[in-house]
């Protein structure tokens, strides 16, 4: 039985599956936490890791392993190889007024808009990598002098699992590269007269291999490991944690994914690209040869920690209480952009509390109103969704905020639809091993494996809960300088 092994180097931590390549079945895992903020060292998740993959026993018996990666944070490294700078991470939104910059130089409104949708997917929002290459040119210009390569996190760490040899052995996958704002899904090209408007110069890009497409092969020394496996551990191309969810829940046509991580998302395999010039949908590539229309929030998981962390509860007793007050939470409306927001495309908004009475001042209508929130933004997000054209049969909620027991029964009341929900998993890291599975394995599709069970949540729609969030959101403070 081969073996493969699949990481997720997410936002908050990294990591580590080792599956049966041709099964599925679970064989050991291992994780290590990120460090916080919103700008980080590569060498972090590098250690994180190295920590993940011992505590999972290693990669020497494995054929083959894929890293998934948070999407778009900007890895710039000069010429010998040296990270210039620490990387600016896809929540960090100092870059707004470069996504601002780069949508008036394409003639601004929606003319502006409907360029980049049509060049390359999606609209630039401070997310971006080409809008943190471009905030780097203005506000850091001796680094952006160094800048001989730019890569994406799971390209780097593909790179160091090879043994780092050289700029011109970085490798992407069209899932990761879609989020770059200088790659179009629709005709699978860099457009480097893009990046080069972003940076004001055209450093090297990683090669984008296809989905099954080796990287190359780990360099057992790197994780001080068997040196008999020289040359013998292939390198999956690894892709965004958005399309490696998307292999690991086995999502298929008509099945929208909702992940509640730090971010949060809303999206679906689709056959043909999207472009929504309002901003809303990106139109991104996944991991398989086809498309991912994706929506994605700033804010889901996190809302809860703060939200827990305000009353003094762990997350347990945070979803007890949201479960013990009524639906609407008596009309008491948390709008959680504690981190600014993405979709809307508010970077400076801050977070609001609207309806307090002396009725609902209770910790249990603070904590429902969190988790509605939460939820009403994604809503929103599945309507951007549909209204692009995506099927949603099935929602399928996954992610660490998908473990809350009140999240899962709240979320149909929101939604208005009834949702799915997977075994609790690492489906990000579990889908990069899949990856891996394919390219050991070969074939034209990669290995079919089983989710488990899943468990579904159904209850009345509560349109009131929506109806209020809308006539909220809008009305919230920037932040303070
Ligand atoms: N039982 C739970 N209830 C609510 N949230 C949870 C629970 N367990 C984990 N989480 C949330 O999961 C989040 C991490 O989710 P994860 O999908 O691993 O994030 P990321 O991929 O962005 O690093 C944490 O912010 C934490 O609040
Ligand atoms: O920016 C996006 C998608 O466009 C985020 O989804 C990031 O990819 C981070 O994901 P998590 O760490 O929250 O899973």
């Amino acid at each position: 039985m081969p073996l493969v092994a699949g990481v997720d180097s997410s936002t908050q931590s990294c990591k580590v599956v080792v599956r049966d390549a041709e099964t599925g079945a679970l064989v050991r895992q291992g994780r290590a936490p990120h460090p916080p903020g919103t700008e980080v060292d590569p060498h972090a998740w590098w250690e994180a890791l190295r920590a993940a993959v011992a505590e999972a026993g290693g990669l020497s018996d494995v054929a083959a392993v894929s890293v998934g990666g948070q999407q778009h944070g900007m890895v710039c490294l000069d010429e010998s190889g040296k990270v210039v700078r620490p990387a600016l991470l896809w929540n960090d939104t100092r870059s707004a007024d470069a996504a601002g910059e780069l949508v008036e130089e394409a003639g601004g409104g929606e003319t502006g808009r409907r360029f980049w949708a049509d060049a390359t997917g999606a609209v630039p929002v401070a997310s971006f990598t080409a809008t943190k290459l471009r905030w780097l040119a203005r506000h850091e210009p001796d680094n952006a002098d160094r800048v001989a390569a730019v890569c994406l996190p799971h390209d780097w760490l593909t790179w160091r699992l090879a043994g780092a040899p050289g700029l011109d052995a970085l490798r992407t996958d069209r899932g990761d590269a879609s989020g770059t704002g200088y790659w179009s899904p629709r005709t699978g090209e860099y457009r480097l007269d893009l990046l080069e408007q972003a940076l004001g110069r055209r450093p090297k890009v990683p090669v984008v291999l296809g989905p099954a497409e080796a990287a190359g092969h780990l360099d057992p020394a790197v994780l001080d490991g068997d040196p008999g496996a020289a040359g013998r551990i292939l390198l999956g191309p690894g892709t965004g944690d958005n399309a490696a969810a998307a292999l690991g829940v086995g999502a298929g046509p008509g099945d929208v994914v909702v992940s509640i991580g730090t971010s949060g998302t809303v999206f679906a395999v689709a056959d043909t690209p999207a472009a929504d010039p309002s901003g809303a949908v990106a139109g991104f590539a996944d991991a398989t040869g086809r498309f991912l229309p994706l929506v994605c929030t700033l804010n889901a998981a996190r809302v809860l920690d703060a939200t827990a962390t305000l009353l003094g509860v762990d997350l347990d007793t945070l979803g007890e209480l949201a479960l013990s007050a009524p639906p609407g939470a008596g009309g008491l409306v948390l709008v959680p952009y504690l981190e600014g927001e993405r979709t809307p495309d508010r970077p400076l908004a801050t977070g609001a509390l609207h309806g307090l009475t002396l009725g609902t001042s209770t910790p249990a209508h603070l904590a429902r109103a969190a988790v509605e929130g939460m939820l009403c933004g994604l809503a929103d997000g599945l309507d951007a969704l549909l209204a692009q054209g995506a099927r949603a049969d099935r929602i399928i909620l996954v992610g660490g905020g998908a473990r809350s027991a009140a999240v899962r029964r709240i979320a149909p009341q929101v939604f208005g639809r009834p949702v799915t929900v997977p075994p609790p998993g690492e489906y990000v890291a579990d889908g990069a091993a899949r990856q891996a599975a394919w390219v050991a394995l070969g074939g034209e599709t990669p290995p079919t494996w089983s989710v488990g069970d899943t468990e579904e949540y159904a209850a009345e729609a509560v349109p009131a809960i929506r109806e209020r969030y809308s006539r909220a959101w809008e009305q919230v403070l920037d932040r303070v300088a």
